[in-house]
């Protein structure tokens, strides 16, 4: 999150009743996955009611979140019949946790993941590695996967507006799958890739535990994309890099159809990267920051 962000209005923003009513018109077209990202899911009052109310629909329902709030809301969780969590830890240290974060809830989030852990739920931790921040802590993230049971994945770090993003930041692909395999050698197995899957898999041998690899800009996984994305105020993305998006609350909010917004916005979707084609350098400046799109 960057210092100094500036809040949406409550007005901008969907409400509950309004994202289960273009939820709904997803679901009629054949959506069956629902991932709640945010900002951040638990940074809402209401996210209670919102699971209460997606929990109804035809769909499996999945999270994805920092960490730092869950635990008011474990009961809501439970009660949402919610089927995975990815929870986001880029350091296992305390201090570097806050170094990265700037906020003091390494406690707060490792109490969770315990917490998640002893669910039904199924738990990943999503670790964006940067070169020169938390590349060192690759080895401890697996040691930590293997001993706790959680699967973990590493995510390239991409370009967003305001992330100071450069291609020397980023671990490629190539670059963190050799760290792995240096480190476990033939204790690990690449896993098949399965359709629509954002990560490349490898499994412990001998465990439940799988370390993922999402690379969007070493080994782009466009092909058989599958997703779009609705943002908190109600704007729909047909990629996670698009710099156009389609206003379905305020057609919703005038009483307008929604399908053929949405037929104009999957008719346009780019063939990969929303046409992005990223550089040495930061250039995003057209898209959202990945705090207001949500990953
Ligand atoms: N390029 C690209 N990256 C994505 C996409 N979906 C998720 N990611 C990135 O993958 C990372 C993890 O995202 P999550 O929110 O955990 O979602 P996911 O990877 O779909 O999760 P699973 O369904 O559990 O595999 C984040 O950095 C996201 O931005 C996508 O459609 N395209
Ligand atoms: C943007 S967050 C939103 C959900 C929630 N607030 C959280 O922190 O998990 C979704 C995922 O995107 C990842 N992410 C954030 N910025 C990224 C970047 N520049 N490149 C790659 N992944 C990023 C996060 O680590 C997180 O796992
Ligand atoms: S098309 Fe966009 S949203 Fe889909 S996988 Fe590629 S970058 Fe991600």
């Amino acid at each position: 999150m960057p210092e100094n962000v500036e809040f949406s209005p409550q007005e901008h923003l969907m409400k509950a009743e309004e994202l289960e009513s273009i939820a709904k018109e997803f679901v009629q077209l054949g959506v069956n996955k629902i991932r709640i990202t945010g900002g951040e899911p638990f940074a809402r009052k209401d996210i209670g009611a919102i699971l209460l109310r997606l929990s109804q629909l035809p769909v499996s329902l999945h999270m994805t979140s920092n960490g730092v709030l869950l635990k008011k809301h474990r009961q809501a969780i439970l009660d949402s019949g919610l089927k995975s969590m990815n929870i986001s830890l880029d350091s296992l240290d305390a201090k570097h946790f806050k170094h990265i974060t700037r906020r003091d809830d390494f406690e707060a989030v490792m109490d969770n993941i315990a917490w998640l852990s002893t669910t039904a739920i199924q738990l990943k931790l999503n670790i964006v590695l940067m070169r020169g921040v938390n590349d060192h802590e690759i080895e401890d993230f697996i040691d930590f996967a293997i001993q706790q049971g959680i699967s973990i994945r590493f995510i390239e770090f991409m370009p967003f507006k305001g992330n100071q993003w450069s291609m020397k930041k980023r671990m490629s692909h190539e670059e963190v799958e050799a760290r792995i395999f240096d480190y476990l050698g033939d204790r690990v197995q690449p896993l098949p890739h399965l359709p629509h899957e954002t990560s490349r898999n490898y499994q412990v041998v001998g465990s439940d535990v799988s370390i993922g690899l999402i690379s969007t800009v070493s080994k782009p996984f466009c092909a058989d994309c599958n997703r779009l994305r609705l943002t908190a105020d109600g704007k729909l993305k047909n990629c996670l890099f698009s710099q156009s998006e389609n206003d379905l609350l305020t057609a919703l909010r005038n009483g307008e159809a929604l399908y053929p917004i949405i037929a104009d916005s999957v008719y346009h979707k780019k063939k990969e990267r929303g046409g992005e084609d990223f550089g040495e350098e930061q250039h995003t400046e057209n898209n959202r920051s990945m705090v207001r799109i949500g990953g």
